[in-house]
């Protein structure tokens, strides 16, 4: 039975992991968190891969406050770039698989097309830059890894851009969201969903993978989505960049171009607003006006 080490298991894609696993009968997962894996640990680590015999290692575990990580750039350097560097050591050891999940936010966003996996990485934020240490990491100690990049991850758990817009529809009668940042949103259990398909395949074409939902919006359009279907009552207002003020400078453009993933592994990605419907139904907040 393939044996799977999810790390991070508490966040939104590992969540999203833990939801699904039940439909995958034939895989055994070991899912760890904080308390029972640190990953910025690196005895912890090789102790844990060393006694676990695992085939396949996802690495959901990450430091993802992009603002805060200006400030806490230890902390967050020892997670996303040091816990990548524990893991692919721990892994080349015991001949694991490791899939690493990266971001759109190792690109500055200056290219006007979707970013391709070739394409020269640059971040803005010192997240973004510990992101691309970590991949670097797997990449130099590792043969046998998939580097998934995916871009604005959102789901039913945790912390992320839906939840914060629907927060705020109850608090607020008015909001500016920026239109100048574009990208394509996630929904987790899609590339949840990806990633143990990838497994499954027993795909030995390692190497670096973009995935996130169809489509190309700022995060104004993403937002006055989700009041559409949510059928929220908020005056939503298109801002810039300057006018939302952050400790992190982020992408203005960060799509991610697919083209490669769907060719590999022969999939068809949901679009993002088919997603956003199925999160909200989940989350029980569709309009009751949409449902029927
Ligand atoms: N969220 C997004 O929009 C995007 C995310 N990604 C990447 O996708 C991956 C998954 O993201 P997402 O699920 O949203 O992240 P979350 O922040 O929701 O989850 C990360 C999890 O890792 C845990 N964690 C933190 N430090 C450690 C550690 N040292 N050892 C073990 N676990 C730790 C966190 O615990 P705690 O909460 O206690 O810190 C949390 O449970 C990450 O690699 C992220 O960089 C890529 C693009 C977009
Ligand atoms: C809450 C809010 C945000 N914004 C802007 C700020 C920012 O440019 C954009 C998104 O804001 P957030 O802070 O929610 O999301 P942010 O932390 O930038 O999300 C990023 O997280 C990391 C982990 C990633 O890897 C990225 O792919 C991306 O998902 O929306 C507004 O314009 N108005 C608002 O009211």
């Amino acid at each position: 039975m393939t044996k799977i080490l999810v790390t991070g298991s508490e966040g939104q894609l590992g969540k999203s992991l833990q939801h699904i696993a039940q439909d995958y009968p034939h895989l055994q997962f070991v899912f760890t968190d904080l308390s029972e894996l640190d990953i910025a640990s690196a005895e912890a680590v090789d102790e844990f891969l060393r006694d676990g015999a695992f085939d396949y290692c996802i690495n959901c575990a990450a430091y993802t406050k992009v603002d805060q990580a200006e400030e806490e750039q230890e902390l967050s350097s020892s997670i996303n770039a040091d816990g990548c560097k524990n893991l692919a050591l721990a892994c080349a050891k015991t001949a694991c698989v490791l899939i690493q999940i990266s971001t759109d936010f190792v690109f500055d966003g200056n290219k006007a097309e979707p970013y391709t996996e070739t394409d020269r990485p640059n971040p803005l934020s010192h997240y973004g830059s510990s992101k691309l240490q970590g991949e670097q990491y797997v990449q130099d100690l590792l043969d046998t890894y998939f580097i998934i990049r995916t871009s604005w991850v959102y789901s039913e758990y945790g912390h992320n851009f839906l939840k914060t817009m629907i927060r705020l529809s109850g608090e607020r009668s008015e909001l500016g969201v920026v239109e100048d940042q574009i990208g394509s949103p996630t929904y987790a259990m899609d590339l949840a969903g990806f990633l143990l398909y990838l497994i499954q395949t027993g795909s030995t074409a390692y190497g670096i993978y973009h995935y996130s939902n169809e489509g190309q919006i700022s995060w104004y359009d993403f937002a006055r989505e989700i009041f559409k279907q949510s059928g929220a009552d908020i005056r939503l207002n298109p801002i810039r960049t300057e006018d939302y003020p952050t400790a992190a400078q982020r992408p203005k453009n960060s799509t991610l171009s697919k083209a490669r993933t769907k060719a590999a592994f022969d999939i068809e990605i949901p679009n993002w607003k088919e997603s956003l419907r199925v999160c909200l139904n989940n989350m029980n907040v569709l309009s009751q006006r949409k449902k029927v």
